[in-house]
């Protein structure tokens, strides 16, 4: 038997008494636990706003040594906390065999398993040895950083293999270098396709993460959705312009509130939803133009330094003359109108021009 056939077979869907299995489920909370009135008042306001799973990072992987890295096993006090006063279910985070137990012996309800780790089959398989016998809890496992959908199956396969049922994956979007406009790319095909290997596998989007701010939050959730996810995990802090890590990305219970009732919810899984997926397609082609366009000027801005020194003149008729005729060409190759190549290249001529105008305009050497 494959991998894949195994993982197909009896995963459970992720069900849970008191959470309406009709609409897609709802995981919120502070990106970390930092005091116990910060996670009670946050876990109040989310319960009031009908959230019925509260998140909070106790153990924190910082990308380096410096940073709040979380206020360790306290913090699952703080979760007890939150559920005898709330009623609510509690997740958290966990990268080891000590926080599998710890969280589990504490009474978590789910552990979520984040990027760093899945990308690292030991800590995976470490995790796994510390779950088995723990059938009953729900394991959720975020994409590895980097877009390798083989290593996302094969960490939750290991959780599989321990005896869990109850998995589920999230998409947070993949790792890249340089500025963009996501904290991290969706890449969505690669959740299509996880979703297309293993139809009745859960999956959750993680807006927080894929956009990194939060005015994004609210747009991914709804390509999320139309693109037929389970449920969104998505942080929320009660003071969230002071929190301890990814304040940016974090919002009030409130605010969270108003995102989740303007999300629409789409009833039909006909043409409108092909529809909505070949929007995502066109939306990723143009995310891919912008950063090709981002790169191009950043080297007309390395162009405009050399200019700089040497004294040369920034409009280069030949050159310009040149590129524009053999871009028209391309197009027209390409099964595109040349004329319409050649005006989109004047745009970009323009801007390319005016930002080696201001390198040569700046003192910088
Ligand atoms: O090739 C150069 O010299 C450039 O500065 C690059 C570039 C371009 O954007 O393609 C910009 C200005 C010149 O008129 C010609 C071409």
């Amino acid at each position: 038997m494959t991998d894949r056939q195994q993982l197909l077979q009896d995963i459970k869907p992720l069900s849970f008494d008191g959470v309406n299995p009709d609409k897609p489920l709802v995981i919120a909370g502070p990106c970390s636990a930092e005091s116990e009135s910060q996670v009670l008042d946050t876990a109040k306001s989310l319960a009031k706003n009908g959230i019925k799973i509260f998140r909070a990072g106790i153990w924190k992987p910082r990308t380096k040594p410096g940073g709040f890295e979380g206020v360790g096993i306290k913090g699952l006090l703080w979760l007890q906390e939150v559920k005898k006063e709330t009623g609510m279910l509690t997740a958290t985070e966990v990268a080891n065999h000590e926080h599998v137990i710890a969280a589990l012996d504490s009474g978590v309800d789910i552990l979520w398993i984040g990027a760093r780790t899945s990308a690292n089959p030991f800590a995976m398989q470490e995790i796994a040895d510390a779950l088995k016998g723990h059938n009953d809890v729900t394991v959720l496992v975020k994409n590895p950083v980097n877009p390798d959908i083989e290593l996302w199956i094969g960490a939750m396969l290991r959780i599989y293999n321990a005896g869990v049922r109850r998995i589920g994956a999230i998409h947070r979007g993949f790792s890249t270098y340089g500025k963009h406009l996501f904290r991290n790319e969706p890449q969505w095909h690669i959740p299509i396709e996880l979703h297309r290997r293993i139809p009745n596998l859960p999956i959750l989007c993680d807006p927080s993460h894929m956009g990194g701010k939060r005015e994004l939050i609210g747009p991914i959730s709804q390509q999320a959705l139309d693109m037929g996810f389970n449920g969104l995990i998505i942080e929320s802090h009660c003071n969230p312009d002071c929190a301890l890590s990814d304040a940016k990305q974090q919002v009030t219970p409130d605010s969270l509130n108003l995102i989740i009732n303007t999300l629409v919810l789409r009833q039909t899984k006909q043409s409108t939803e092909n529809l909505a997926l070949l929007r995502q397609h066109i939306d990723e082609c143009d995310n891919e133009l912008l950063e090709v366009l981002s790169r191009r000027m950043a080297i007309a801005r390395e162009i405009g330094q050399y200019k700089k020194e040497h004294n040369m003149q920034v409009v280069q008729a030949q050159r310009y003359s040149t590129m524009m005729s053999q871009r028209h060409n391309q197009a027209e190759e390409l099964g595109m109108s040349g004329d319409f190549i050649e005006t989109v290249m004047q745009a970009v001529h323009e801007e390319s021009v005016r930002q080696q105008i201001r390198v040569i305009n700046s003192n910088a050497l």
